[in-house]
């Protein structure tokens, strides 16, 4: 069988849609005064798109293989995602053979190394291995769970990230992590506010809903100790991204000083399996949450993976639609997966990445079965209503 050669490597860019990094309207609980590490300046403290969080906005890559398949996946990284994938990764994407996935992975990661291995340039890396592995799908007519090994549980089940896990449980959730609201800037009265919005949701939603807080590395050592102790009371089920994802000691002292029974995760803001080994080596955490589009794609989250189960570490992936879940289903350490909640009152399901992607599937009270995601490649197609720009070529 001859195996097709890719032609086209191709980089866009849209604004709008593509979940929490991206352009919200006014009044969106994911841009309500969350707790950042920004949250020490006041004039930063109520929005995080007022410190830019939406700034790069989203990357589509595009593949284009010589027997005319396509592919494709959309990740974070916008204009200077784009750039470095046209002018630097297209060489090494463009001339290949469709499945010569880990090579072209090697080649793009290695040769980006001076200024890459983490941020920006893998998330560029990562948009192109998820097209690529969106494309090897779409040739072989297979969905990409059945090219990781296939689904080793009927279907999914989901927690949802939102600021109403009230709501969530009634969407028929496992759970609901809610972004932390007040940091260390806001004192002991912030810790308060904090603990009594916990307090408030475990009254409305019972003792057996999980409940988790998103910190989103806003907080220090001590704070989110404290933090932890007292959220002990409400039955807190993990305390997420509480540092610095630079601050790999840091994580390993709230691991040993976290109240026995609340975990401890993080991992969304990590990238390659050396990051991820040193988070699992110096037992950071129990849980790791790398998002696919942004730790160095599908191929990366394969070693990762490899990495935690060796010990005996969960893998939930940052929600990142259809990307995670065909990951999710195939994973014995992922028994569970992260939905978030974008509509802006966290009151309905809407697809993760709308508008941008059709046929993107969403849980149904929580669930979402195998059969959802047998299309071939990740199984959505990009929206003809939401208008692609090309900043560069080569
Ligand atoms: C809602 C949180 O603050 C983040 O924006 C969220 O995207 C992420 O940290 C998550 O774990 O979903
Ligand atoms: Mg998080």
């Amino acid at each position: 069988m001859s195996v097709p050669t890719i032609k086209h490597l191709r980089a866009f860019v849209v604004r709008g849609g593509g979940a929490d990094y991206h352009d919200q309207g006014g009044g969106h609980w994911i841009d309500d005064h969350i707790a950042t590490p920004m949250a020490r300046y006041p004039e930063y403290r109520q929005s995080r798109q007022s410190f830019g969080i939406n700034v790069l906005g989203t990357l589509v890559v595009e593949l284009e293989a010589s027997d005319g398949t396509t592919g494709f996946a959309v990740t974070t990284g916008g204009e200077p995602a784009a750039y470095i994938v046209e002018k630097h990764l297209a060489r090494f994407v463009e001339g290949a053979k469709l499945t010569d996935i880990e090579k072209i992975w090697d080649q793009m990661y290695f040769a980006t190394q001076y200024y890459g291995r983490k941020g920006l340039v893998v998330n560029a890396l990562s948009g192109v291995d998820l097209a690529l592995w969106d494309l090897l799908g779409k040739w072989r007519r297979e969905p990409v769970h059945h090219l990781l090994g296939g689904a080793v549980r009927p279907e999914l089940q989901f927690y949802a990230t939102s600021s109403r896990p009230d709501l969530s449980k009634k969407l028929g959730f496992i759970g609901g992590k809610m972004p932390l609201h007040h940091g260390p800037a806001e004192g002991e009265e912030g810790l308060q506010k904090n603990i009594a919005e916990l307090a408030e949701m475990r009254a409305r939603v019972g003792s057996d809903f999980w409940l988790m807080f998103d910190c989103w590395m806003s907080l220090e050592l001590n704070y989110a100790i404290k933090l932890a102790q007292r959220a002990h009371e409400h039955g807190l089920k993990w305390i997420e991204e509480a540092l610095s994802p630079d601050d790999y000691w840091g994580y390993a002292e709230l691991k040993k000083q976290a109240p026995r029974g609340m975990l401890v995760t993080t991992g969304e803001h990590e990238a390659t399996r050396w990051g991820f080994r040193m988070l699992l080596e110096m037992d950071c955490c129990d849980i790791i949450q790398p998002d696919v589009g942004w730790c160095g794609g599908m191929t990366e989250l394969i070693k990762i993976s490899a990495l935690a189960d060796a010990r005996g570490a969960l893998v939930i992936p940052h929600g990142s639609s259809v990307y995670s879940y065909h990951f999710v289903i195939t994973r014995h350490n992922s028994p569970f997966a992260e939905f978030l909640m974008m509509a802006p009152k966290a009151d309905e399901v809407v697809p993760m990445f709308n508008p941008l992607l059709l046929d993107e599937p969403v849980p149904v009270q929580g669930r979402l079965g195998v059969g959802a995601l047998d299309k071939p490649g990740f199984g959505v197609r990009l929206n003809p209503a939401c208008t692609l720009h090309r900043p560069y070529t080569h």
